[in-house]
């Protein structure tokens, strides 16, 4: 059953799924019938395309849209470098040390562009490959400004409030325990539904999400296609002065215009931001034995150029039975060839019950740092009585995973001042060799 408990309803209208050529008109007639292209598009609109993927991408990835538009996207002033620029990806430390976060602070001032923080990343958006992933707070709406990063596609995990996102595609309203992913190039803007807002991003340098292969799962399961939701064309007509904001090789530039950028009348295409609510992720498990890696609750996945290996996966830690019989039930203990950078939406982790990982922090393992269920998670579960037991019950703990080695900006070590000194002390540090043999007596 969907866990979704939300305090503000969905005004916005939706078309349903994964992947799938959308077409949607806010005035009827406004998408040109059988061509992409007329000489005099419907009520004088012009017509643009924006390309997700290269013009000559396999059928299957190629991903691209039609936008039928008041004035086309290039009439705007030149870009000016923005000052105060939060978000440059320069002096990213890689340490192998395991880190934890205390929950990150709202911040009542920021608006959305102002609110991003870079935490850590790899690679480089002008070579196109790599990550970055921000923690987010703001407390009041952009102004009529829209942002657009030309580095990457934002995987958006908000963890407090409600994001009204006005996108040149249509209305979006993403609240907590629900997701959105917004393309490379896309322009919204963020309005706050219902007060202060506070999450996390992961924003890829290369390619877009896809859904996992389900393999001997079978036809439906994990994140069902169906489920995700793409806006519907809304426009508005506003002849005032705009600031398009761009991120681009992790720099800002603003430019002017005096026209709103939301003012995309029509569209059809494959390529556009959707949002997913993580309740009604399907999740399997163990009803056997052992427990299985967590490749199982993967929501999305961002492939890297090796097969079956992902520049970023997105998984999620949903409410579950646990029924294993003889098992260890909690993660494993762990070294991975991928890093995981893990956050928390709601409630607790199970392997955290040590407390220390909270909703709004943060922990990051990185390549081959070993981690694992600390001294009290190690002890309830190999003493317990193992009935089937519900965990994570309201909770939603979530984790990117990179084959890529994860480097921590200087906010992130320092200037948000919330990474735990005491995380090895507390979590794995206590554990006692409980090994008996007859030889070592
Ligand atoms: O808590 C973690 O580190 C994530 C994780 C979860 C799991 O179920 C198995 C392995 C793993 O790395
Ligand atoms: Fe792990």
């Amino acid at each position: 059953m969907p866990v979704s408990d939300f305090k503000i309803s969905d005004p916005f209208a939706y078309q349903n799924g994964f992947g799938d050529y959308h077409e949607t008109e806010s005035i009827t007639g406004a998408l040109p019938v059988g061509q992409n292209s007329p000489q005099r598009p419907a009520f004088g609109l012009y017509a643009e395309k924006l390309s997700g993927t290269a013009f000559t991408a396999p059928r299957h990835l190629n991903q691209q849209s039609w936008l039928y538009r008041i004035l086309p996207s290039a009439a705007h002033s030149e870009f000016q470098p923005r000052e105060n620029v939060r978000t440059a990806g320069t002096n990213l430390r890689q340490i192998p040390n395991q880190l934890r976060w205390d929950p990150f602070d709202f911040d009542e001032q920021a608006d959305w562009v102002e609110g991003l923080h870079l935490v850590a990343g790899a690679g480089e958006p002008a070579m196109r490959n790599g990550l970055a992933i921000y923690v987010f707070a703001a407390g009041r709406d952009m102004g009529k400004e829209a942002f657009y990063s030309a580095d990457g596609d934002f995987l958006i995990v908000p963890q407090h409030g409600v994001l009204d996102i006005q996108t040149e595609m249509g209305m979006i309203r993403v609240r907590a325990n629900e997701i959105c992913v917004i393309p490379r190039g896309i322009r919204y803007r963020v309005c706050l539904a219902d007060g202060p807002i506070r999450g996390y991003i992961c924003e890829i340098y290369k390619g877009h999400f896809q859904l996992p292969e389900l393999g001997p799962i079978g036809s439906n399961g994990l994140a069902n296609a169906r489920d995700f939701q793409a806006p519907t064309a809304k426009y508005e007509e506003d002849t005032s002065s705009w600031t398009v904001v761009a991120k681009f090789a992790n720099q800002l530039f603003t430019a002017s215009q005096t026209h709103s950028p939301f003012d995309v009348v029509a569209w059809h295409g494959n390529y556009c931001p959707y949002k997913y609510d993580l309740g009604r992720f399907n999740t399997v498990g163990s009803i056997s034995y052992d427990h299985p890696d967590p490749s199982i609750f993967t929501v999305l996945s961002a492939p890297s150029d090796t097969p079956g290996t992902a520049l970023a996966d997105f998984v999620i830690f949903p409410p579950r039975w646990l029924v294993a019989e003889d098992t260890f039930r909690p993660p494993y203990y762990h070294r991975n060839s991928m890093s995981e950078f893990m956050g928390l939406i709601a409630g607790d982790y199970d392997a955290k019950i040590g407390g220390g990982f909270r909703p709004a922090g943060a922990s990051l393992h990185n390549i081959m740092s070993a981690h694992g269920p600390d001294a009290k998670t190690h002890q309830g579960a190999t003493n317990a009585v193992l009935s089937p037991q519900k965990v994570g019950s309201k909770s939603m703990a979530f984790m990117f995973e990179s084959c890529l080695m994860v480097g921590v900006s200087t906010w992130g070590l320092e200037t948000c001042q919330k990474v735990q000194e005491d995380y090895n002390a507390e979590s794995w540090e206590p554990l006692r060799a409980n090994f008996k043999h007859e030889s070592s007596i």
